[in-house]
């Protein structure tokens, strides 16, 4: 059997009418106009696919307010979608520290944020986000002061910002990884695999496991998106 070329967006779900009914059902009608111009401007680009997906979205909104996320953290802007949901979700004195080493595609979705109020809120650090992590952690205000991070930039470095990210939470801070089930990849067999899924579903196969295996937290693996692992520092 020859892998399967992605189509039409249908998430991790059996069918694209599926997905399209809970994206028009139950995300688009309560989706922010701000964002809804977000998603717009981000469909032109050619890596449109990495925008975090909006039913994603309203879980990682629901989760911010139930714990009342003040300080977060991201790691993979892109044109910011993700991002802006953060910033209109936490309260009017948050902060976000947003890494990307890519600003290009960020200042495609900055006026929307900017348009939206909530700039003021967000600190985006051009930067590959190995050393922009190891800095804010040589600030000792930074140790365990984040209350939420989410985590979507290259699949293959997810294990080392683990590490660094495990020290910024707080104890009873939420982590949320994007992308841990890679498109199906994980659970299929390797000849299955489309080749540039390939390398990203050895390093989601190895980051799963580092998780379940890892004691300082809890976790949850949601099949929203492209699935979203959602963590809980215990200690
Ligand atoms: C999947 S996109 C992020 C999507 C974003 N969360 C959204 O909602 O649109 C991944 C981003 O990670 C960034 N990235 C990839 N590798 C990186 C690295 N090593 N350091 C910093 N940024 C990186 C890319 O530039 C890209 O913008
Ligand atoms: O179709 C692709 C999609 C993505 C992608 C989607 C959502 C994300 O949140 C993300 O981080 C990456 O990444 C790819 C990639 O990295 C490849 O090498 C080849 C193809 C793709």
């Amino acid at each position: 059997m020859e892998p399967e070329k992605p189509t039409e967006p249908k998430g991790l779900l059996q069918t694209h009418e599926l997905y399209k009914y809970i994206l028009e059902t139950n995300v688009y009608p309560r989706e922010p106009e701000s964002l809804k111009e977000l998603r717009a401007v981000t469909e032109k680009h050619p890596w449109a696919v990495m925008s975090t997906a909006p039913d994603a979205g309203q879980m990682i909104e629901i989760l911010l307010k139930i714990t009342g996320a003040k300080k977060a953290l991201e790691v993979g802007v892109f044109t910011g979608y993700s991002l802006l949901l953060t910033a209109l979700t936490i309260p009017k004195d948050g902060k976000i520290v947003a890494i990307d080493m890519d600003r290009e595609a960020y200042e495609i979705g900055r006026p929307i944020i900017q348009k939206a109020g909530v700039e003021h809120k967000i600190d985006f650090i051009e930067s590959q986000a190995l050393p922009a992590l190891d800095k804010l952690l040589e600030n000792p205000k930074n140790v365990g002061s984040f209350d939420y991070a989410f985590v979507d930039a290259d699949k293959i470095n997810y294990i080392n910002y683990h590490e660094r990210i495990m020290k910024l939470v707080k104890v009873n801070g939420i982590v949320v990884y994007d992308n841990t089930l890679w498109f199906g990849s994980v659970a299929q067999p390797e000849e299955m695999v489309l080749k540039e899924f390939k390398e990203g579903r050895v390093s989601t196969i190895q980051f799963n496991k580092s998780l379940v295996a890892d004691p300082r937290i809890d976790i949850s693996t949601v099949p929203l998106g492209d699935g979203l692992t959602i963590c809980r520092r215990l200690y």
